[in-house]
């Protein structure tokens, strides 16, 4: 067995720590444990690289015991990650132990995290062994670790749950041992704050030689307390959080690191605790991590949620546009996103519409924003909310007015499982009717197809969505079309109980926009 000895985070982190929190991720383990989060090794090495960059301190890559492709990634991650501890979770077993040191062999600096339940029920009926054989597991083990590295963490697994007295004479002897960490597992989220808090000063009172190890948290989130705890932890003395990206993890999951780190920053009045954390850097993380396990954000999530820095109510996007600071209290730059959302819907006000419409370049007299605004209302009122192309065409609208030098005069097509798609087409352009029939990759596609030979153009078809107003079988579809032409975009919308009515409805309400348009920029005569 080699003795690979390095110069010691912890010890460094200990003696610079004062109101420094240590930030140990463990996304890439205890965040995989979450049912259906499994990700391959690229996609770890890329959530590591990201964390990396966003100078997290402490890196749990996985638990090289537990599969080759766990031992690969925390391998390859070891090889890549120079600026953070990587580290590797093993049981109180010398085969865990021997398989993390062996993965974590190319890392920078390593730490092999080795844990054992300590509680009576773990005691008891997992692990089948008493108070004496535990501990002796305890010596064991972290004796074992500090043979590959100086940068060993002991956990007490279910430590708030375990008899003070024995939970001191553990975390002195995992001291005794080796530890430079020792970690309070709150492991099934069933602490509350100021008990969780009284836990760890009860430690630092009562274990006697505490100040040779850094005091870690790992906080479960089953009763929505995970970061309360952390925090309370922090206040009574310890210095290293584990969290996890988004809060993913076992069962309801783990403390979330971006509401730590914005706890600390945003309340610094109150929490004195500072992380290296790039704070610009969450929202990065947050959708690198959603997007690679497929769990989505909940939109309303502290920090990363969709809605955490969006304003649908007109008294708070009135009060956000005069000062942000009235109804946030942080910045969304802090947390990497480019500004505040404006959600437009049923609950908005005047200020934010006219705001809106500025943003998407049109500046409307008070007449025409009041009359537009009526009409926003009433479509809000349908839907649930309204986007940025609902709006374009409620003004689009007010612009074309009532030039509709193209009608729909009838409209046939045929499709099916047997037959290509097919459709014929009866248009009335400036009063005179014009057929045509294509045949297309699906219905809406022969309907275009048909309009097209008849109105030829070549504007692109920048958007085609479509969305429902009403709920059921019987939902009123609305279409949005968007065209592009020669810099200008046009917003055509349609809604009817047939989306494919809806869409040629849509698409000939753009073109008779983009005619208006044409018209005004240079006077011409319509090819058809
Ligand atoms: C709170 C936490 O998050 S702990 C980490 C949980 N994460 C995981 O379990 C994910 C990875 N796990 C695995 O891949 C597998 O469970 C393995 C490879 C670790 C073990 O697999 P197996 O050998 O098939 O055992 P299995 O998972 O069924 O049972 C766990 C065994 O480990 C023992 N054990 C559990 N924790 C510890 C510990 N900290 N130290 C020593 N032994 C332990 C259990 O008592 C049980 O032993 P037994 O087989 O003698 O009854
Ligand atoms: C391994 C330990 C730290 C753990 O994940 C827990 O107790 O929840």
């Amino acid at each position: 067995m080699s003795n690979q000895t390095q110069a010691h985070p912890a010890a460094s982190i200990r003696e610079a720590i004062d109101d420094n929190v240590v930030i140990f991720d463990t996304t890439l383990r205890d965040g995989e444990q979450s049912p259906g989060c499994s990700m391959t090794t690229p996609e770890k090495i890329r959530v590591a690289e990201t964390l990396e960059a966003m100078r997290v301190d402490v890196i749990e890559a996985g638990f090289p015991i537990a599969s080759e492709g766990d031992f690969e990634a925390v391998n390859e991650i070891s090889k890549r990650i120079k600026e953070s501890v990587v580290c590797g979770l093993a049981r109180a077993a010398a085969g865990d132990i021997d398989r993390a040191a062996e993965a974590l062999k190319p890392a920078a600096r390593r730490r092999i995290h080795t844990f054992i339940g300590t509680s009576p029920l773990h005691r008891e009926f997992q692990l089948q062994l008493d108070k004496e054989q535990v501990h002796q597991r305890i010596i064991d083990s972290v004796s074992r670790a500090r043979r590959y590295t100086d940068d060993v963490e002991w956990s007490g697994m279910d430590a708030s749950r375990t008899e003070h007295d024995y939970l001191f004479r553990c975390v002195e002897t995992a001291i005794n041992c080796g530890a430079t960490t020792i970690n309070i597992p709150d492991t099934v989220g069933y602490a509350y704050p100021e008990e969780f808090a009284d836990l760890i000063r009860a430690i630092l009172n009562n274990v006697p030689n505490i100040d040779k190890a850094v005091l870690s948290v790992h906080c479960h989130n089953d009763l929505g307390l995970a970061t309360a705890n952390s925090i309370l932890a922090v206040k009574a003395g310890a210095r290293q959080i584990e969290c996890t990206i988004n809060g993913i993890g076992e069962r309801a999951g783990n403390t979330a690191l971006e509401e730590v780190v914005m706890a600390f920053k945003t309340r610094g009045d109150l929490l004195p605790f500072k992380s290296r954390i790039v704070s610009q850097d969450i929202m990065k993380a947050s959708r690198l991590v959603s997007a690679i396990t497929g769990f989505k954000v909940q939109p309303n999530k502290a920090i990363v949620g969709a809605n955490a820095f969006s304003h649908e109510s007109g008294i708070h996007q009135d009060g956000v546009l005069k000062n942000a600071a009235t109804y946030e209290i942080m910045k969304p730059e802090d947390v990497g996103l480019i500004k505040t959302s404006l959600v437009m819907g049923k609950h908005s006000g005047r200020h934010a519409f006219k705001k809106k419409l500025e943003e998407l370049g049109y500046v409307l007299g008070d007449n025409a924003l009041n009359e537009a605004f009526i009409r926003f209302k009433a479509l809000a009122d349908k839907k649930k909310e309204v986007f940025d192309e609902d709006i374009v065409a409620l003004v689009d609208d007010e612009i074309a007015g009532e030039s509709q030098r193209i009608r729909i005069k009838d409209l046939d097509i045929v499709c099916g499982t047997k037959r290509r798609p097919h459709a014929e087409i009866v248009l009335e352009v400036d009063g005179q009717d014009h057929v045509a029939s294509a045949d297309g990759d699906g219905p809406v596609d022969s309907a275009f197809r048909c309009v097209q030979s008849i109105v030829a153009h070549k504007a692109e078809l920048e958007v085609f969505t479509i969305n429902a107003i009403t709920e059921g079988i019987d939902a009123q579809a609305t279409v949005t079309v968007r065209l592009a032409e020669g810099g200008k975009s046009v917003v055509g919308q349609a809604a009817d109980t047939d989306i494919v009515v809806a869409s040629i409805k849509a698409y000939v309400a753009a073109l008779n926009k983009l005619l208006v348009k044409r018209e005004r920029t240079a006077p011409a005569a319509l090819s058809a």
